[in-house]
């Protein structure tokens, strides 16, 4: 880890009010402590920021030889050293299975607050139903309640916090962090690959006991909504992080070449962005892309975020043909780069800084 995670909070104090409920009695005015001062950003409306041009990457392809698909792997090459992410299309989910999935997790926030509250997360543990753990006096709160859940290693599942309504919802969630870890398998490959690596170099890095994080957000409207952010800006803390994106109401917004631009939604497609780890094992080539979530002040949004990240036991360190005497190494070795890394990004940083040769 990082040499100096922020020290940890005296004490950690849970919200006593998930956001939810507290939209539902104050009528969305967002209390202080949710609210930037000068506002989100340089413009008001973000509606009117551009789009992203997200390259849109066929993963059935990825996972044939190379000579089938140098040019698909070279499109992946160009998104991840550029944007850091890509659309993934023919990823062998159906179009109805993802509606499923975004079907369930409507449905567990729509569930009374008595019943989702059996799920709450216990003050300074991760997983459960909740929102922002308090970490200092001065953080400002991201607009959105979840649900986070380990689902990878299988071992380690709490499903005391897994919702068993809806009915289906469990189910659904095995199934498609199966699905998952197959998409995974074949992009960290072809990522090696797209950089003339040895097939397994990332994937050995990642390890069967590889951890998948899946977090469903649920982002509340806010009538004042240019005054808060759903997630502050932040990059993962993963090697790769999948995103199911809602089907309707924008939100996602990445920054690049200092200019913030708004991702499209394409209903059927999986988001895959690259986290800090993968930068770390690319020295730098690949880099984790910076984004943010804004709120609709009309329309409530869900989304899911699935982060894979290594087995906390292995070293993550960039990989030795990406070090040369030209291109020496950026990063530090580092274990359990997800440990802190909530620490951090409570406070707007995130250790990688700290790992910077
Ligand atoms: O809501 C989204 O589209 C992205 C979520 C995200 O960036 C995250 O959970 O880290
Ligand atoms: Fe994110």
């Amino acid at each position: 880890m990082a040499d100096h995670p922020p020290s940890p909070p005296a004490k950690a104090e849970p919200i006593s009010e998930c956001l939810q409920e507290l939209v539902a009695n104050k009528g969305g005015e967002p209390p202080g402590r949710y609210c930037y001062k000068d506002g989100v950003g340089e413009v008001l409306d973000t509606s009117s920021l551009p789009l992203m041009k997200i390259p849109i990457i066929d993963i059935g392809l990825l996972a044939s030889p190379t000579s089938i698909c140098r040019e698909e792997l070279e499109k992946l090459h160009s998104a991840l050293s550029s944007c850091g992410c890509f659309m993934s299309i023919n990823h062998g989910m159906t179009s109805s299975f993802l509606d499923e999935v975004r079907l369930a997790t409507k449905k567990f926030f729509a569930l009374p607050m008595e019943e989702k509250q059996k799920y709450a997360r216990e003050v300074d543990a991760m997983e459960g139903y909740g929102n922002d753990m308090i970490l200092s006096e001065d953080q400002v709160l991201d607009w959105n309640d979840r649900l986070y859940l380990l689902a990878s290693p299988e071992d380690q599942r709490q499903l005391r916090y897994w919702p068993e309504s809806p009915a289906n919802f469990r189910e659904t969630l095995f199934e498609y962090t199966s699905k998952l870890r197959l998409i995974t398998e074949v992009v960290l490959k072809a990522m090696a690959r797209s950089l003339n690596l040895e097939n397994n170099c990332f994937l050995d890095k990642y390890g069967a006991r590889a951890i998948m994080q899946a977090r469903f957000n649920f982002f509340p409207p806010c009538s004042r909504h240019h005054l808060v952010l759903g997630l502050k800006s932040h990059s993962d803390g993963s090697v790769i992080t999948i995103v199911l994106q809602d089907k309707e109401v924008e939100g996602l917004q990445f920054l690049k070449d200092d200019q913030w631009f708004r991702v499209p939604i394409i209903p059927e497609a999986l988001l895959i962005n690259i986290g800090e780890q993968a930068e770390i094992l690319s020295n730098g080539l690949f880099k984790s892309p910076i984004h943010r979530v804004v709120i609709n002040p009309e329309r409530e949004r869900f989304s899911l975020a699935v982060f894979c990240s290594p087995d906390p036991d292995n070293e993550i360190e960039p990989v030795d043909g990406l070090v040369s005497k030209t291109r020496p190494r950026q990063y530090k070795k580092v274990k359990n780069y997800v440990g802190n890394y909530f620490q951090y990004y409570q406070r707007g940083k995130s250790p990688i800084e700290a790992l910077k040769t």
